[in-house]
């Protein structure tokens, strides 16, 4: 490990297959250290291009799509309810996401997984490393870093955990959750089964505002079977955020993701909307909901992917925790037809695939210019 005069200079190591099939390690700057040693000069390799840097984002003019979660399950008195449900159809459609509001989830909950991921980062980066196991498979699961490709590439200014919440035996026997803080597996574990109790009355609304059988998309995800990915998104304060991103541009290869961030105040998170960088403001007690890949697969189209990226702060840190919910990775998918709607059934613009092909093919193309290079491959050729 290099040394610098006074510091030490941490590394996750990224493993990759080269352009020639070479297995390759790589090693990146933990931004998290790098912040912590309160570095002034941002490493070159975290510098983007003149054409990736992020250019000053507007928040949005006019209320920022937001859904209450109550109006819309307003079953017995379902004042609220048809607007509700034409909403969630707009938002999917022109936005691919939307703050959620009045969801249920418990404020405590929502609290304690704050608290775990606090406790988690606020470990040094050897108690870190000692306390899950770094990433061992395609998955990139356990504690390290984004995915990386080439030597060459800009870096994100991002540190990672992630784990695979459900189903839980694809954990077991691996390395993935975190010992410390020692309740950090139960709380995740709790606020999972909330969020999917709310995502899965997500589906089921979406489903009927299109006019398909209720069960149309929910179908999919077995209960046993369905994977739930979490991952938390580690921004350190950035010495230079008009060089860099957290993120790059991308959509999310789930059906649905739905994500909290550490403190509503900080911003981080933008999503392109006609062709503009949009900031997404996030007010207190609000989750995000964001339409992934597959459900604008399942959709045939009706709901769309956001195409986002993450902007870092300078004397900031934030961090989010997205959950990825997905069918079972040898499940089938494709875009749902209500019953005698033939003339879809004739029009349709993506085709079948099996989730796990889907996922593969996104790791293999990523990083990706534009949303169509990644969606493409569900694409029917019209
Ligand atoms: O940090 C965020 O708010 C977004 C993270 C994200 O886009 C992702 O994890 O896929
Ligand atoms: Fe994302």
């Amino acid at each position: 490990m290099a040394r610098t005069e006074q510091n030490e200079i941490f590394f996750h190591e990224a493993s990759f297959i080269d352009e020639n099939g070479q297995p390759q390690t790589h090693k990146i700057p933990v931004i998290q250290e790098l912040a912590r040693q309160g570095i002034q000069h941002l490493p070159q390799c975290f510098v983007r291009p003149q054409h990736e840097r992020p250019s000053p984002s507007l928040p949005y003019e006019g209320p920022f799509p937001t859904i209450n979660m109550a109006n819309l399950l307003d079953l017995e008195e379902p004042v609220h309810r048809p607007r509700e449900l034409a909403k969630l159809a707009r938002y999917a459609e022109e936005w691919g996401l939307f703050m959620l509001e009045n969801h249920g989830i418990d404020k405590e909950v929502v609290r304690s997984v704050k608290d775990a991921v606090d406790g988690f980062f606020s470990l040094g980066f050897e108690e870190k490393k000692l306390s899950v196991g770094t990433y061992r498979s395609v998955d990139n699961l356990g504690y390290g870093r984004n995915y990386v490709k080439s030597r060459g590439q800009s870096l994100e200014w991002i540190d990672r955990l992630t784990v695979r919440v459900a189903p839980a035996r694809d954990s077991e026997g691996l390395d993935v959750w975190p010992r410390k803080p020692l309740n950090f597996r139960e709380v995740m574990e709790k606020y999972v089964n909330e969020a999917r109790r709310v995502m899965d009355d997500i589906l089921e609304a979406l489903a009927e505002v299109l006019g398909l059988e209720r069960l149309s998309f929910l179908k999919f995800f077995e209960p046993n079977e369905s994977v739930i990915n979490m991952r938390v998104n580690y921004y350190a304060p950035c010495p230079r955020p008009d060089l860099v991103l957290g993120i790059n541009p991308h959509s999310d290869a789930s059906a649905l993701t739905f994500s909290l961030q550490s403190d509503t105040t900080t911003q981080g998170l933008q999503v392109l909307k006609n062709n503009k960088w949009v900031t997404v403001t996030w007010p207190n007690d609000t989750l995000l909901v964001m339409v992934g890949d597959l459900l604008e697969i399942m959709s045939n189209g009706r709901a769309q992917s956001a195409w986002h990226r993450v902007v870092t702060q300078k004397d900031v840190e934030r961090f989010s925790v997205a959950l990825f919910y997905n069918p079972p990775l040898r499940a089938q998918i494709g875009p749902v037809v209500g019953d005698g709607d033939e003339e879809v059934r004739n029009e349709l613009n993506y085709k079948k695939v099996v989730v796990e092909d889907y996922v593969q093919n996104y790791y293999k193309v990523a990083p990706a210019k534009e949303k169509e290079d990644f969606i493409a491959f569900a694409k029917t050729n019209k």
